[in-house]
């Protein structure tokens, strides 16, 4: 069942169009990530939905009632929506406990129990509530700030990059610890990130957003491996994008004869992606480049480079497949994005082979 519901917004600020039309659908109970490049419109759409701005035009409903439909706005502390700022934004002068009680009344019966519970479901200790915020780590800041949203019992939960203050191994296990705390409470949830990766793995829906508008909306799988575009392939991971003529139903490239997913336009000359895990490459003896199996293709690999988990390795076509579109790129290195400990060394001779599907990308 659909929990929130955005059609048409846009919000303008003077020259600068923010929003150009967002629709949007969240379910009950899921997660949803909006990536995007800076600058692109993620902050002002959750302050939209939280009721911090109003729309120019579109509406926002939640549960079927309008929160915000042109004629008029829900303030935002009748909204039932919590929303969990990029810096926390705690209050500096009240202690921790103040902070995640700000919203229950001073003298509501179980006020303290309450925040006790809180800081219990969000993993602080109690003995952190009777200090100040400055006297926290980042990461125990996001977890007050987090809590203080739980407090209101929010059927939406709004996060703004809530983990890009915290280094690596922290930013995954509190991902992993919100997303379940969340699914628990049966809250819908709506992540914005810059972190494709974050993104991937946190929600049910991707949404892809650019200059105020949404490039497309899926499941994460869907996104990335059937990106609309080219802007959506590389936003979401490393694409390997090849000029293709397709012939028969499969994309002649580069690479080979390689077969196309089932989805999607085929002009007569297109660009296909693959992304690099579907991309072998196996260090094989000179000799054997030299006088190639049938239909197998060499390359000789150009560059190297080491950069721990992956290395980044370039790849030049020593013999091309027959076809006009790959003998005309033939020379062109492929760049392709390998583990770290299996990349091959500049100057051995690989076998390179394709696994699965290529997909094809709408131009532009
Ligand atoms: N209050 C404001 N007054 C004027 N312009 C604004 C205001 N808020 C946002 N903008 C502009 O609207 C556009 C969208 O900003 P927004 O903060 O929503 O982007 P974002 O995708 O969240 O960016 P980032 O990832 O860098 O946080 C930007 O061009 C920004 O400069």
């Amino acid at each position: 069942m659909s929990l929130l519901e955005l059609h048409g917004l846009k919000k303008t600020y003077g020259p600068v169009t923010a929003l150009a039309g967002v629709d949007l659908s969240v379910a009950s109970g899921s997660r949803t990530a909006i990536v995007g490049p800076s600058g692109c419109g993620k902050t002002t759409l959750l302050r939209l939905i939280a009721g911090f701005e109003t729309p120019d035009s579109g509406s926002i409903m939640l549960d079927d009632k309008p929160l915000a439909n042109g004629a008029g706005a829900v303030p935002a502390h009748l909204r039932g929506i919590g929303l969990v700022a990029q810096d926390g934004a705690l209050f500096p002068h009240l202690s921790i406990a103040e902070n995640i009680g700000f919203g229950l009344g001073r003298h509501a019966a179980g006020r303290n129990e309450r925040i006790t519970e809180l800081a219990y479901t969000v993993g602080l200790d109690s003995a952190l509530l009777k200090r100040r915020p400055h006297q926290l780590s980042g990461g125990q800041q996001q977890r007050v700030a987090l809590a203080r949203a739980l407090a209101m019992r929010p059927r939406l939960m709004l996060l703004d990059e809530p983990f890009s203050a915290l280094d690596t191994g922290l930013r995954a296990s509190m991902r992993k610890a919100v997303a379940e705390l969340l699914e628990t409470a049966g809250i819908a949830t709506v992540l914005v990130t810059h972190d494709q990766a974050e993104a991937l793995s946190f929600a049910d829906q991707v949404a892809v957003m650019r200059e105020g508008s949404f490039s497309q909306v899926g499941t994460p799988r869907e996104l990335y491996l059937k990106p609309r575009d080219r802007m959506v392939a590389e936003f979401l991971g490393e694409a390997l994008v090849l000029p293709a003529m397709i012939v028969d139903g499969f994309a002649e490239t580069t690479l080979g004869r390689l077969p196309l997913d089932g989805s999607g336009e085929r002009p007569a000359l297109a660009r296909v992606m693959l992304r690099p895990e579907q991309v072998m490459l196996e260090i094989r003896p000179a000799t054997e480049a030299a006088d190639p199996q049938a239909g197998a293709l060499y390359g000789e690999v150009v560059e190297s480079e080491f950069a721990g988990a992956t290395s980044t390795v370039a790849v030049r076509l020593i013999n091309s497949p027959d076809s006009p579109e790959a003998a005309a790129i033939a020379n062109t290195p492929l760049v392709l994005r390998k583990s770290g400990i299996e990349a091959p060394a500049v100057g051995e001779i690989v076998r390179i082979r394709t696994i699965g599907t290529a997909h094809v990308l709408a131009a532009g």
